[in-house]
Parts: C-alpha cells; sequence; structure tokens
C-alpha cells in the first residue's frame, strides 16, 4: 500500500501498481477531450514555430555590460561591420580592385541573406567598375561557430563526415591522410635568408616571394569562389605575455572543427577584441597548386611567408598541415624572444612536478603525457620561458590505432561529442568505431580540446620542468627501455633525434624505419637544431632538470622478430621517473652507447632492462647494436662542425656522449 502524500490511503484509481499509469479522459464541462498536460506552443505557423527554437548569442551579439574602453561606443553594427573589414582584408586579392564581398552566416539561411553589407577593400575604388563576374557575388562568412554548427555544416555539406556512436565527428581527409613535408615551402627573403636554417638536412625548403604571391592569390581566388568560407580566430600559447592571434581561414567545417579543437578557444569578451591577427592560414587545400608554378614540384604545397605573417595551404585537406604549420611558425617567433619552443608534451605531478616528453610522431608524446595521476599540461607543443612552460595549443592529436578503452582509458573517453575523429572505420549502422582497422590509413587520429581530458592542468602552464625524457620508437631493439642521462647525453641524442619512423604520419612512410630528426621535430624547426640545443642546455642547467631516454619501441628483437615493449611496463618506468625513485637506483653501464641503465625498477621484469637479455641470438644483438651505433655516428657527422652555444667544453662533451666502438 502506498501513500498518496495527503494522508490517506488508496489502491491507486489512477496508477496500476505494477504497470504503466492508466490514461485519463477527464470530461470538461463542453464535453470536449482535452490534452491539457502542456500549454500550447506560442507559434501560429511551422516557420515560428521553427524561429521560436533559436536565439542570438556571442560571437554576434556583444556582450552585455562590458566595461572596456569601447564597449559604450561602438554598435553591434559597428562591430560586425568592423569584423567584416578585417575579414575582407585578409581575403581581398592583391592584383584586383575590389576585395570580396562578404556577408555574414549560412547561405542556407535565406531570412539572412545580404543587406548589401558591401565591404569594399579599397575604400575609394568605384565599386560600378566591376573587373570580373567573381566580384559581383557574396562570399559568406561562418565565423567561430560553435561545435554544434560545425557538425552540421559538416553532416550537411560534407562527403564522409558522420557522428560516431561516442558523439565524435568522423570525417576523411580525403587523398592525403599524413602531412607531406616535402611539399613545404618557406620564402627567402633578405632576413630570413640569413636568420634561417637552409640546405642540407633542412625542412624550409625555399621559394621566393612572388610565388608565394602566386599561390596566395590561387587559394584566395578559390575561397572566394565559393559560397561560404569558415573564419576562426583563436590564440596560441597560454603565457599571456606571449600569445599570438591566429586567423584560419577555410573551406570545410572539418577544419574549422579540428582547430577550434586545437587552437585555444577565446572567450566571448576576448573574441570581441581580436582586432588584427598575428599570422593568418588560407587554407584552400581541396584546390591544387599550378604544377607549372616556379619551384612547385608536386599540385599540394604548404607555403609559410614570415615577413607577411601568412601560410598558403593548396592541394591537401590534411589538417594536420595547419597545426604543424603554425607550430614552424612558433619556432620561428619564440625563439626571436629567447623562449625555446619544443615538440613535447608536458605533465605536472601534484607537488608541481614537471615532466617534458620529447620525441617523434608515434613514440608516445600524447600517450604517456595523458597520465590520470598527473595534470595534463599538453600533449605536443610547448614553450620554455623564464616564467616556466606553456602549452602552445589549446587540444590534443591523439593516435587511434588500436586504441584500447583499458590501455588508454583518458583518451578514450576524450572521444566524444565535439571531438574530431579523422580517416577511422566505423560500422555502418551502428557507428561503432573499428580502432583495429586500417583500411583508410594507419595514421588515424582524434582531435579534442585540452579540457576533455579529466585532469588538464588550465591554463596550461606549468613552473619549471624537473625531468626531461627523450623517447624514442627503437625498431632494432638494442635501446634499453630507461637510461638515465648527464647533460651531453641528453644533448647528443635531442640533436640525433633518433627514432624508427611508424608508419603514416609523414605520406610514404608505410612500416617503422629509422629515422633522426633534429631536436625531435626537424621537420617543423625554422633554425639551426643548434640553436634549440644550446637554449634547451642552459635551462636544464639552469633549472637542474635530469634527463632520461626511453624506447618505447622494440624488445626481444628487431621490428619482425622481437615485440614493442608494453605500455603498462613503459607507464611503470615513467612512474619511477616522475617519483624520483629512478634516480636512486643502482646503475651499469651498456656497452657502445654507454648508457646509464637501471638494475631494477618497480613493476618491470628486471631482465628486460638490459636488451641483451632480451635477445636469443646474441651474435645478432651485437651486429644490431653495432648498425644502429654506426647509424648514429654517420647521422651526427653534420653536427660535428658545430658549436653548442657559448660553452666549448660542453660542446666537446657532447661531441663524445654518443655511441663509441
Ligand atoms: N610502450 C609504449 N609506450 C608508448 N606508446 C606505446 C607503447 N606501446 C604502444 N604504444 C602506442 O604507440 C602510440 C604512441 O602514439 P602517440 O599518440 O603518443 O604519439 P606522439 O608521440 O604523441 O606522436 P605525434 O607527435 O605524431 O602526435 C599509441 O598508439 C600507443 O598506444
Ligand atoms: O603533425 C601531425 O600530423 C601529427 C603530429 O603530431 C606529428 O607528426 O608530430
Ligand atoms: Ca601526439
Ligand atoms: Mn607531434
Amino acid at each position: 500500500m502506498a501513500g498518496n502524500g495527503d494522508g490517506e490511503f488508496s489502491f491507486g484509481s489512477g496508477t496500476a501498481r505494477n504497470g504503466l499509469a492508466k490514461i485519463q479522459t477527464q470530461k470538461k464541462n463542453n464535453g470536449i477531450c482535452h490534452d491539457d498536460s502542456a500549454p500550447p506552443v506560442k507559434a501560429q505557423t511551422i516557420d515560428e514555430l521553427h524561429s521560436l527554437q533559436r536565439k542570438r548569442s556571442a560571437p554576434t551579439t556583444p556582450i552585455k555590460g562590458t566595461q572596456g574602453a569601447f564597449a559604450a561606443t561602438i554598435s553591434e553594427e559597428e562591430r560586425q561591420k568592423q569584423q567584416l573589414q578585417s575579414i575582407s582584408a585578409s581575403l581581398a586579392s592583391l592584383t584586383r580592385e575590389t576585395g570580396p564581398k562578404l556577408v555574414k552566416g549560412d547561405p542556407a539561411r535565406k531570412s539572412e541573406t545580404p543587406k548589401v553589407s558591401h565591404v569594399s577593400h579599397h575604400e575609394f575604388s568605384t565599386p560600378t567598375i566591376s573587373v570580373s563576374d567573381s566580384s559581383l557575388k557574396f562570399t559568406h562568412v561562418l565565423y567561430n561557430l560553435s561545435p554544434a554548427e560545425l557538425y552540421e555544416q559538416a553532416i550537411k555539406y560534407e562527403k564522409g563526415s558522420f557522428i560516431t556512436s561516442n558523439g565524435a565527428l568522423a570525417t576523411l581527409s580525403g587523398a592525403k591522410t599524413g602531412r607531406s613535408p616535402r611539399d613545404k615551402r618557406v620564402v627567402k627573403d633578405e632576413t630570413t635568408e640569413d636568420e634561417l636554417w637552409w640546405g642540407k638536412g633542412s625542412p624550409n625548403i625555399e621559394m621566393d616571394e612572388h610565388t608565394f604571391m602566386t599561390n596566395r592569390e590561387r587559394a584566395v581566388d578559390y575561397l572566394n569562389s565559393l559560397d561560404k568560407v569558415f573564419v576562426n580566430d583563436q590564440f596560441l600559447n597560454w603565457d599571456p605575455e606571449h600569445k599570438i592571434k591566429v586567423r584560419i581561414v577555410s573551406a570545410r567545417a572539418y577544419h574549422s572543427l579540428f582547430m577550434h579543437n586545437m587552437c585555444i578557444r577565446p572567450t566571448p569578451e576576448e573574441l570581441e577584441n581580436f582586432g588584427t591577427p598575428d599570422f593568418t592560414i588560407y587554407n584552400a587545400g581541396q584546390f591544387p597548386c599550378n604544377r607549372y608554378t616556379h619551384y612547385m614540384t608536386s599540385s599540394t604545397s604548404i607555403d609559410l611567408n614570415l615577413a607577411r605573417r601568412e601560410m598558403v595551404i593548396l592541394g591537401t585537406q590534411y589538417a594536420g598541415e595547419m597545426k604543424k604549420g603554425l607550430f614552424s611558425v612558433m619556432h620561428y617567433l619564440m625563439p626571436m624572444r629567447q623562449i625555446l619552443s619544443l615538440h613535447s608534451g608536458c605533465n605536472m605531478g601534484k607537488d608541481g612536478d614537471v615532466a617534458l616528453f620529447f620525441g617523434l610522431s608515434g613514440t608516445g608524446k600524447t600517450t604517456l603525457s595523458t597520465d590520470h595521476n598527473r595534470y595534463l599540461i599538453g600533449d605536443d607543443e610547448h614553450c620554455w620561458s623564464e616564467n616556466g612552460v606553456s602549452n602552445i595549443e589549446g587540444g590534443c592529436y591523439a593516435k587511434c590505432v588500436d586504441l584500447s578503452r583499458e590501455k588508454e582509458p583518458d583518451i578514450w573517453n576524450a572521444i566524444k561529442f565535439g571531438t574530431v575523429l579523422e580517416n577511422v572505420v566505423f560500422d555502418e549502422h551502428t557507428r561503432e568505431v573499428d580502432y583495429t582497422d586500417k583500411s583508410v590509413t594507419e595514421n588515424t587520429r582524434a582531435a579534442y580540446p585540452i579540457e576533455y581530458i579529466p585532469n588538464a592542468k588550465i591554463p596550461c602552464v606549468g613552473p619549471h620542468p624537473k625531468n626531461v625524457i627523450l623517447l624514442a620508437c627503437d625498431a632494432f631493439g638494442v635501446l634499453p627501455p630507461v637510461s638515465k642521462l648527464n647533460l651531453a647525453q641528453t644533448m647528443y641524442h635531442f640533436i640525433s633525434g633518433y627514432t624508427a619512423l611508424v608508419a603514416g604520419t609523414e605520406e610514404g612512410v608505410k612500416e617503422p624505419q629509422a629515422t633522426f630528426s633534429a631536436c625531435f621535430g626537424a621537420a617543423f624547426i625554422m633554425l639551426h637544431p643548434t640553436r634549440y640545443a644550446a637554449m634547451l642546455a642552459e635551462k636544464m642547467q639552469k633549472h637542474g632538470a635530469t634527463g632520461w631516454l626511453v624506447n618505447t619501441g622494440w624488445s626481444g628483437g628487431r621490428y619482425g622478430s622481437g615485440s614493442r615493449i608494453k605500455l603498462p611496463y613503459t607507464r611503470k618506468i615513467i612512474d619511477a621517473i616522475h617519483s624520483g625513485s629512478l634516480l636512486s637506483a643502482t646503475y651499469k653501464k651498456t656497452e657502445v652507447f654507454g648508457l646509464e641503465i637501471p638494475t631494477e625498477v618497480e613493476g618491470v621484469p628486471s631482465e628486460i632492462l638490459d636488451p641483451v637479455n632480451t635477445w636469443s641470438d646474441k651474435k645478432a644483438y651485437r651486429e644490431t647494436l653495432l648498425k644502429l651505433g654506426g647509424l648514429f655516428k654517420k647521422n651526427f657527422e653534420t653536427f660535428t662542425a658545430y658549436k653548442i652555444g657559448k660553452d666549448s667544453k660542453l660542446t666537446e662533451e657532447i661531441l663524445a656522449a654518443g655511441p663509441n666502438f
């Protein structure tokens, strides 16, 4: 028996005891049957009803009660006009008289089409003399859309966009599923000729200013020919003193959502005061470059012009080009301010101990910096300044191949509404993602805002690092799972930047192979590697950081016969580094590489700590070890002529810190 709340008992005239509520049709006075469960809608027509569904909000509405200097004087209309003017200036042709005619909003929403808010690039040009048909049409600007809006744009207009069962937006990046480093060009002018690293080993392949302008015009014309473009105004670098304003103009909702996730998202207030960007990307990736254009060796071109503070992308839709293109820019801008830029992950313990994780693509920066017991500062790009460390980005870009909930729970859970899932395969009906499926590419990726990781440290800054962990995925299986490095060794391995490149991230690489990439990111650095190395040495010395070399690659034989070191073991090793317990372990020195290896690490079988134990064929081990040692030596030859910083003693020590045989 149940009380009805009025102190009386009843057998429930309205409530069936073991089932659904009984439907009651009350007889009103007029005898007509009413459904009065809710008040009626305040609309006379279906269209009116739909118009009630949405109300206007930021970023198109000014913030009420803003105390800023111009808050009272600038009207909403004026602000919008200024914003469009700024975007129009960004998109202007530099050879024709008039800028594009821009209007805000989705062209599909007819009611919002032009009040003729024609913004002319040159204020005094005569609008009646149109130079081409293109100047007669409007280009709609979709400005800083929200993830929900971008989902709708992607699903409506971009083939290959789907919502997966976890809520993420699955997209295809097209023919390119990795970066195209050979198609990157940097404008060589009077300044950059002296400042940047050119020539053998450098990622900076030259192009001239005129060719850049040709490609820029091609990209801008393409973008202006579209009905709509996406514009993202965002930030890079969480250090407020060295924040960079970036504008990304793109043609795909995929690109806009990717950058929304990867760059730092402005607050409505910050967006209102955004002003002129410090750097602009024109992503016309669906459109090829013209191979008859000087310097072009394929139909893909990623062009960087530091003087103009612009980047142009033609012929690749892989979104990572934008992320890493901006990273290259930071590798120039930050050292100019005596700040070291790093291709590293970064996290912090409860006691404020910070660790950096360097490593090439696929070596474990994202996997190992995402640690449930520590605060995540960032997974891929950082700055180390006098103030400590700061993340450059606002999001993470995790590899998804063979992702499992059990091994990487935080990354697994970050794949939800708002996350971009690139090139994954999923069940047509249930939309469950099969992370083991490499049909599209091995380089499947998830891009999500950093706050999707529960213990992200926001703002993403921290004190000076205590540990500097160099990750190498050694496909030869001869580097120990962990070794402690002295400063000279840390520098030697930092400059060497060894790994066995894991398939897929760079076009054309299909299976692991030994690679050396200076500073663990030669594809992105702009200055000579010794410049970054000198800064790192100085900072590590000054702040007393310890260097470590961690092999996240093979054990028990080379790729093909051995197997990859189990992730739980690597995590135990990393735990011991963080806790400081590894510092006081007993060490012995390896032959050839002269690395200090611990005899014991808690939770890790001791026999795997010295790789020689894991190889059944000791002769093959020795041969492979010498082979890799030889590759290191050969790679380092190009650096023997350089001095690292002002300390010639350190330079000598670095040269002696490599393999010896
Ligand atoms: N022992 C191990 N340690 C670290 N990662 C491992 C290990 N074994 C397997 N893996 C896998 O290797 C991959 C490491 O990729 P991760 O995303 O961390 O690369 P990354 O260094 O961040 O590269 P990128 O710069 O391209 O983003 C993950 O897929 C991870 O599951
Ligand atoms: O840039 C990419 O495509 C992925 C990445 O982080 C890297 O390669 O270092
Ligand atoms: Ca990563
Ligand atoms: Mn990276």
